[in-house]
């Protein structure tokens, strides 16, 4: 990582510098300087306070299969990296996420506001997909810990599988395949379809739709597309005005909107009622998106011709047996179903996406834990100042993330202000703010006063001086 500075940060909120060395494996030591207290958490135990710095202090717990991209960039940083397949049940996610650092997790791992009220020593929450629903977002930032995601390093991916399902339906090719699978030869054309000349709907044009929107329209679809907002039209696309309009204009609907409140159950038997005759419904998006019910009687009916999920309440936190009732009352009748595609989420899933995401995740972890660069964050104003200056003497970072009420600037310019401010930058974003500094004319003995006074604030969240 070109911007990454030799900062090693302690887990009391201070850092030290080590010099001339990225890859910090060679575990070198460093010398104490006596913390005040934890970051952000309760006060800790004058022992913990006397354990020398290391790199190795900082605990990273990876979750749900993370890709060995980014476990490899966590490692080489000489972080403490635990990794397992699956996501916990919570009250094992509350007994490890109470020790580390960083945690990095996928779509399964519900870091909610219960979770992470014990994350006593967590600063940053790494979403290794685009998805960031399952983190308490607003909690996390009230508590000064930054959220990282990859906000379109699979949305190809995704694109590519809607692509193959919507030709999967058109032409009933799971029923064909499990027939002969079972011995069956049959051979039909009644009720299978070219898609050349069919109408797409895409209800959410962000990056995975408006990606979808050009594949389709170079296969001969018309494409048209429902969005909250609006987007430019990519090609000969076009935005409708409602979502009625979309679903009485569509072959197929594909879903590619964000769960959220407005999003849940947004199709639903109305809206299943306001779809052609005949119809295919996709959804890759979030398994809260679709109601399920409604949805196996629309198909029961004959409304919808077929269907494709990849999405479902109730995911299970690792692979094994999904489909039981006692989950989802709806599963033995889903499985019933013809014409009916259904996948265990794997629409990010590919070598390619996992890997950029694995890079692109750990990046910005490292450099948040090293230089609280918050550029890319989710949840946080974005911060970042030009260039570190750590290696010349008597030069500190800090970090003051506080919470956004009026005269905090003037305070904490008072306590830097006994020093030389080389740059300074500040964002607020709803109730937090982040503040960072580069500050020089600081002399070793006087950074636990620094770090103590901006402490003392009764604005602060949480305080880090990088030196
Ligand atoms: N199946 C998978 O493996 C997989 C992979 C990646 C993403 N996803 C899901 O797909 C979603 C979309 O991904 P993206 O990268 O395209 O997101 P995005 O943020 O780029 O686009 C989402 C679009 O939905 C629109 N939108 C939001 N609320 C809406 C509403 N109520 N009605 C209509 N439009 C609305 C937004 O304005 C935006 O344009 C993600 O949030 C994630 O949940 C699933
Ligand atoms: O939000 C996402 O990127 C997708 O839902 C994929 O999630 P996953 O990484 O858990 O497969």
């Amino acid at each position: 990582m070109s911007s990454a500075k030799d900062i090693v940060p302690r887990m009391d909120g201070f850092s030290r510098t080590v010099s001339n060395s990225l890859s910090l494996s060679t575990s070198p030591t460093f010398t104490f300087h006596s913390p005040p207290s934890s970051f952000g958490g309760p006060k800790i135990s004058s022992t913990k306070q006397l354990k020398p710095f290391d790199t190795k202090d900082i605990k990273v717990l990876l979750l749900e299969n993370v890709n060995q991209t980014g476990q490899d960039i966590l490692r080489e940083q000489g972080y403490q990296v635990e990794f397992l397949k699956s996501s916990l049940p919570e009250d094992q996610l509350i007994e490890k996420i109470r020790d580390v650092h960083v945690i990095g997790i996928r779509s399964k791992t519900k870091l909610t506001e219960r979770v992470l009220r014990e994350a006593k020593n967590l600063i940053v929450i790494g979403c290794f997909c685009i998805g960031t629903n399952q983190v308490d977002l607003q909690y996390a930032a009230r508590q000064g810990i930054a959220v990282f995601n990859s906000p379109f390093s699979n949305s190809r991916s995704v694109a590519e599988l809607v692509i193959g399902e919507i030709i999967a339906l058109a032409r009933q090719l799971g029923d064909r395949s499990n027939e002969l699978h079972n011995g069956t030869w049959n051979k039909v054309s009644k009720g299978c379809w070219e898609i050349r000349g069919k109408t797409l709907g895409i209800i959410g044009y962000g990056h995975i739709g408006s990606q979808l929107s050009v594949l389709a329209e170079a296969m001969g679809m018309s494409v048209i597309y429902y969005d909250v907002v609006n987007l430019m039209a990519l090609g000969t696309a076009r935005q409708v005005a409602t979502l009625g309009d979309l679903l009485a204009g569509a072959d197929f609907v594909t879903l590619h909107v964000p769960e959220s409140p407005e999003t849940k159950n947004m199709i639903g038997a109305k809206q299943l009622e306001q779809m052609k005759e005949g119809s295919y419904l996709i959804n890759a998006s979030r398994g809260s998106v679709v109601d399920i019910p409604a949805l196996i009687n629309a198909m029961k009916g004959g409304k919808i011709a077929g269907a494709a999920l990849d999405v479902y309440p109730n995911e299970p936190a690792g692979n094994g047996f999904y489909f039981s009732n006692e989950l989802n009352s709806w599963t033995e009748e889903l499985r019933k179903l013809k014409n009916i595609i259904l996948t265990p989420h794997i629409g990010g899933s590919t070598e390619e996406a996992q890997s950029a995401i694995g890079v692109e995740v750990s990046h910005a972890l490292v450099r948040y834990v090293n230089e609280g660069a918050t550029l890319g964050a989710v949840n946080m104003p974005e911060v970042n100042l030009r260039s570190l200056t750590l290696d010349e003497p008597n030069h500190v970072r800090v970090i003051y993330i506080h919470r956004n009420v009026p005269g905090v600037l003037g305070r904490v310019n008072a306590i830097l202000g006994n020093h030389n401010v080389d740059k300074q930058m500040t964002d607020s974003r709803g109730e937090v703010a982040y503040l960072m500094a580069d500050i020089s004319d600081v002399k070793e003995a006087e950074i636990k006063d620094l770090w103590q006074s901006l402490e003392e604030l009764s604005s602060r969240i949480r305080t880090r001086v990088l030196y």
